[in-house]
C-alpha cells in the first residue's frame, strides 16, 4: 500500500507543532539542531518557504509561518501572493548550464529521463495528486524491502508503478555517469532502507527556500528529477557547523570534471539551470554542506537569456534513516 501525505503547508505546520508539544525539551533541542536552513544571501525578498516537507505555499496563499523546527527560529515571509515585497526589481543572477564544482553533486546535460517517461511521469502525478488547487506536496513512501528482494519486484516496494519505472530508468542512465560509490549508494544491489519521494509542484512564481534535508529523517544519495518546465536552483555552501547525526557514510569527494563548469570551487553560491526532464544527484558534501533552494520568481537569467518559468514538477528520491517516522495520513490511489 501506498502512504500519502496530501499536504498543506499549513496544515502540515499545524501537525508539526502538535506532536512538537507533546515532546520533550530534549527532543525538540534534537530537531533543532538536525535541521538547518540559511537564508539566502542575496535576494532576501524573495526566498519563499520555510519547512523541508512543505518548503512552499500555493501562489494564493499570502500566510507566514513560523519554523518550528528551523535553527533560526525566525519567521519566513513566504508565497507569491504576498505584497509586502520591496518595490525595487531584483537583479538576477545568471545560472549556469554546466554543473557547479560541488564535491558529491552530480548534473550532466546528457542524462535526461526520455520525453516518454517524463510525459507519463508527469501526466499520472498530475492526475491522481494535484487536482486540488490548494495541494502542491505529496509524499509517498517505500518499504524497505526483504533482504535479497531487488527494490522494484511488486512484493518489495509500495511506490506506484510509474514510479517504479522512473527508478528504473534513472538507475540505468546513471550506471556510467556516476562514480561507483555514489551508484551503489543510490541502487544498492540489496537496498535496505526505505525510500521516501516527494512530489513538490511550483507555478511559475513558486521556490522553495534554501536548505539541507532533514538530516535526522533522511540518508545520504538524493535525487531530484525536474518536470514540465526548467528553473534555476541554487547552492550555497553552509557556513554553519552542524550536528554530524547523518554524515555521509561514503566519502563523495568526487568532482565530475567533464561536466562542471571552469567556475571558482572556492565560490560559496552557484546558481544551476535545470532543464525539463533533468537529473540531479546530492550526495556527501553536497547534501550536507550545501544548501539548495529555488528563488521565488517567474523567470530565470540563464546565461545571457531570460526563461519564463513553466509549471514545475519535482520528484526528489530520498532515503529514510532507521527510526524516521512515516507521517502520512491516507492512502492514496496507485498509479
Ligand atoms: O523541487 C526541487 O527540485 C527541490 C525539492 C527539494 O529540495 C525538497 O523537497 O527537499
Ligand atoms: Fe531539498
Amino acid at each position: 500500500m501506498t502512504s500519502v501525505l496530501r499536504s498543506h503547508p499549513l496544515q502540515s505546520n499545524k501537525r508539526r507543532l502538535e506532536a512538537e508539544s507533546t515532546s520533550t525539551k530534549k527532543q525538540k533541542r534534537l530537531h533543532a539542531e538536525l535541521r538547518l536552513e540559511i537564508p539566502p544571501l542575496k535576494f532576501p525578498s524573495t526566498h519563499c518557504s520555510t519547512d523541508d516537507d512543505p518548503l512552499f505555499t500555493p501562489a494564493s496563499s499570502g500566510e507566514t509561518s513560523s519554523r518550528a523546527d528551523s535553527l533560526f527560529g525566525e519567521e519566513t515571509a513566504f508565497s507569491t501572493g504576498r505584497t509586502d515585497n520591496p518595490p525595487y526589481k531584483e537583479t538576477i543572477a545568471s545560472a549556469s548550464r554546466t554543473a557547479p564544482p560541488i564535491p558529491g553533486f552530480f548534473f550532466n546535460p546528457a542524462v535526461e529521463v526520455s520525453y516518454d517517461i517524463g510525459a507519463r511521469v508527469l501526466a499520472q502525478c498530475m492526475e491522481t495528486y494535484f487536482q486540488k488547487p490548494d495541494v502542491n506536496q505529496i509524499m509517498l513512501f517505500g518499504r524497505a524491502p526483504s533482504p535479497g528482494t531487488p527494490e522494484s519486484t511488486p512484493a518489495s516496494t509500495s511506490f506506484p508503478p510509474i514510479l517504479n519505472e522512473l527508478l528504473t530508468s534513472l538507475s540505468n542512465d546513471l550506471r556510467e555517469y556516476l562514480p561507483p560509490a555514489t551508484y551503489d549508494l543510490l541502487f544498492p544491489a540489496s537496498p535496505r532502507r526505505a525510500r521516501q519521494a516527494i512530489i513538490n509542484l511550483y507555478h511559475p512564481g513558486e521556490g522553495i527556500s534554501s536548505h539541507v534535508d532533514l538530516l535526522g529523517r533522511f540518508g545520504d544519495g538524493i535525487i531530484g528529477v525536474s518536470f514540465g518546465s526548467g528553473c534555476v536552483m541554487q547552492f550555497d555552501r553552509v557556513h554553519t557547523e552542524v550536528e554530524s547525526q547523518g554524515e555521509p557514510s561514503v566519502d563523495h569527494t568526487h568532482v565530475d570534471a567533464t561536466t562542471t563548469c571552469n567556475a571558482d570551487p572556492t565560490e560559496d553560491r552557484y546558481d544551476l539551470y535545470l532543464p525539463e526532464r533533468s537529473v540531479i544527484v546530492l550526495s556527501g558534501e553536497s547534501r550536507y554542506k550545501w544548501t539548495h533552494g529555488i528563488a521565488r520568481r517567474a523567470d530565470d537569467v540563464v546565461g545571457t537569456e531570460t526563461l519564463h518559468r513553466g509549471t514545475r514538477m519535482s520528484i526528489t528520491f530520498r532515503w529514510l534513516l532507521p527510526g524516521a517516522e512515516i507521517v502520512g495520513d491516507t492512502v492514496g490511489p496507485a498509479i
